[in-house]
């Protein structure tokens, strides 16, 4: 097994290039007025989130989903809701993750992340978005997916994610993981993988690059390899269950 933490206390968390008055969230990258129309956070809609997940994902694709148990999709957003989350990613005030019994294990895990809440533009129009990919599952695989939950993380240089499943021993409620990647210009050299074990015990291994989204069984064993460059992310949960739901799935 790869040895993934280091001591979090000693490495600090920086912001590469941090959102503030010289540098402004751009989300339209074809504007360049600065008068009061220059776009903000407060102009992105759903509507710019909007993902045709019946197009993108086809039968055969849901037929090696259910069989591997795993599944990749590629530029998943158009170039406004992907500048928006990763803008909304790099300025949030990260905490330390904790463990589902909420002790904080270092050795475990050193992302450190932020849950969405209605009280996100971009991450919250991103669940709903994810709630749209959810019905689909509902309505092809009777997945039976009540609500999803999500949190933005971020691993700092020399950090990963031990092996684990989504779902700590003797629960189930998580159906489907869904991880999406914010990284411009990852590279294999950037280490931070994700590894999983298909349905099949065969090793994959995803390189976490901007716009990529990948979906996979919750009950598959998956690590986070140490990354080499701050890694960003959304971490997602597909949810049987009915426990607080910040979006609730139509279908
Ligand atoms: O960021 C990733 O690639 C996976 C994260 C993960 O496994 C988790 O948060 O449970
Ligand atoms: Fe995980």
């Amino acid at each position: 097994m790869t040895q993934i933490i280091s001591n979090l206390n000693k490495t600090a968390l920086v912001v590469d290039h941090p959102i503030g008055q010289d540098n402004p969230p751009l989300l339209s990258p074809d504007s360049h007025n600065d008068d009061q129309d220059a776009p903000t956070q407060k102009m992105l809609q759903l509507s710019d989130f909007a993902v045709s997940w019946e197009d993108r994902l086809t039968d055969k694709q849901l037929d090696t989903f259910v069989t591997d148990g795993w599944l990749t999709i590629d530029n998943v957003f158009n170039k406004t809701a992907l500048l928006a989350l990763q803008a909304e990613s790099g300025f949030i005030d990260y905490r330390d993750a904790a463990l589902t019994a909420g002790i904080r294990i270092s050795d475990i895990r050193g992302d450190r992340i932020r849950w969405i809440t209605e009280n996100f533009f971009a991450g919250y129009y991103y669940l709903q978005s994810i709630n749209a990919l959810a019905a689909l599952f509902n309505r092809s695989l009777f997945a039976g997916i009540r609500h999803s939950e999500a949190h933005y993380a971020c691993y700092p240089i020399g950090f990963g994610y031990q092996w684990h499943s989504d779902n700590p021993a003797g629960r189930d409620e998580r159906v489907i993981s869904a991880v999406f990647y914010l990284n411009d210009d990852w590279g294999a050299t950037d280490g931070g993988a994700l590894e999983v074990v298909d349905k099949h015990g065969m090793h994959h291994e995803v390189m976490p690059v901007a716009n990529r989204l990948i979906i996979f069984d919750s009950d598959l064993q998956h690590q986070v390899q140490i990354a080499h460059r701050q890694r960003y992310s959304i971490a997602t949960w597909m949810r049987r269950d009915g426990l607080v739901p910040f979006v609730e799935v139509d279908a």
